[in-house]
C-alpha cells in the first residue's frame, strides 16, 4: 500500500497576514510540480492568515493546501473568540489540526473535546489532523504506547470507518517539541506502527493500511529522510523548521536529503 506522505508546515502563532504571503509565494516559487506529484504539500497558518493564504492559492491555481490550528466544537452561535468548521470549510480549507499538545497542555483541551472537534470537522468536510503524543514522564516509564493509544481511542469514539479513513494521525513526542530533541526513527516507528494497529483493530487492516501517520517533533532537513524511511511513517508536521521556506522546501524533498 503505497500511501501519499504529507508534509505540512504548523506554524503555531508565529507570521502575520503579510509574512504569511510572502512566505507562502516562496514555498510556490520553489516548489515544482514533481515535488507535488510525490508529496503533498501544506501550511497550517493563524486563524488571521488564511484568508490571504486562500486569495493566494485560489488566484495562482497554487497546489498548496491549507488549513487551520483548531476548530470550535461548536457549529456557531455565542461562542466568544471560536472559530466554527463552517467558517474553515467556507474558506476552502482542506485539513484542522485537532488535539495539538499545546493545546491540550495550555487550552486544557482533553480527549473528549477532541472527538468532539473531530466530530466538527468532519460535519463541515475538514480533514483532522489528530495530534497525539506522550510527554517526558510518561516516555521514561515507557508507556509512550498505550498513553498514545488511549488518545487515538478517545478522539475517535463514535467516528465511522467512512471518516476515519481519511484522518491524519500526527504523532508528536512532547518531549520533542521545539527542544530539538528528535525521536529517533525507531522511537518514531514504534508508535506510528502500533497507531496503525491500533486502527486496524477499531476498523479493519485496509483501514488501517489507508490512514496516514505523520511524526513531528524538532523535524528538520537533517532528519526527516532517515524518520521517513521507518515503513509507518508517512509525512511530518513540522514546526519551527516550516518557518524557513528553504528549509521546509528541503523537507519537502526529503528523498534528496
Ligand atoms: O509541534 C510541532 C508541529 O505541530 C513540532 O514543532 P517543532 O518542529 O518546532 O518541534
Amino acid at each position: 500500500m503505497t500511501r501519499m506522505p504529507l508534509m505540512a508546515g504548523n506554524w503555531k502563532m508565529n507570521l502575520n497576514h503579510l509574512e504569511a504571503i510572502a512566505h507562502t509565494q516562496k514555498l510556490a516559487f520553489a516548489l515544482a510540480d514533481k515535488d507535488y506529484e510525490a508529496v503533498e504539500v501544506a501550511v497550517l497558518p493563524p486563524f488571521t492568515d488564511l484568508r490571504g493564504v486562500q486569495t493566494l492559492v485560489d488566484g495562482d491555481k497554487l497546489k498548496i493546501k491549507y488549513g487551520a490550528q483548531d476548530i470550535s466544537a461548536h457549529d456557531s452561535g455565542a461562542y466568544t473568540g471560536e472559530i466554527s468548521g463552517a467558517m474553515l470549510s467556507k474558506l476552502k480549507c482542506t485539513y484542522v489540526a485537532i488535539g495539538h499538545s499545546e493545546r491540550r497542555q495550555y487550552h486544557n483541551e482533553t480527549d473528549d473535546l477532541c472527538n468532539a472537534k473531530v466530530k466538527a470537522a468532519y460535519r463541515h468536510g475538514l480533514t483532522p489532523i489528530l495530534c497525539v503524543g506522550e510527554g517526558l514522564e510518561i516516555r521514561k516509564a515507557g508507556q509512550q504506547v498505550q498513553y498514545t493509544l488511549n488518545q487515538v481511542d478517545g478522539a475517535l469514539k463514535d467516528i465511522p470507518a467512512e471518516q476515519a479513513e481519511s484522518i491524519v494521525i500526527a504523532y508528536e513526542p512532547v518531549w520533542a517539541i521545539g527542544t530539538g530533541e528528535v525521536a529517533t526513527p525507531e522511537d518514531a516507528q514504534e508508535v506510528c506502527g502500533a497507531i496503525r494497529g491500533r486502527l486496524a483493530e477499531l476498523y479493519s487492516q485496509e483501514l488501517a493500511d489507508k490512514v496516514r501517520i505523520q511524526y513531528g517533533g524538532s523535524v528538520k532537513s537533517g532528519n526527516v529522510a532517515a524518520i521517513m524511511a521507518q515503513p509507518d511513517v508517512d509525512g511530518a508536521l513540522v514546526g519551527g523548521a516550516a518557518l524557513d521556506a528553504d528549509e521546509f522546501v528541503k523537507i519537502v524533498r526529503f528523498r534528496d536529503q
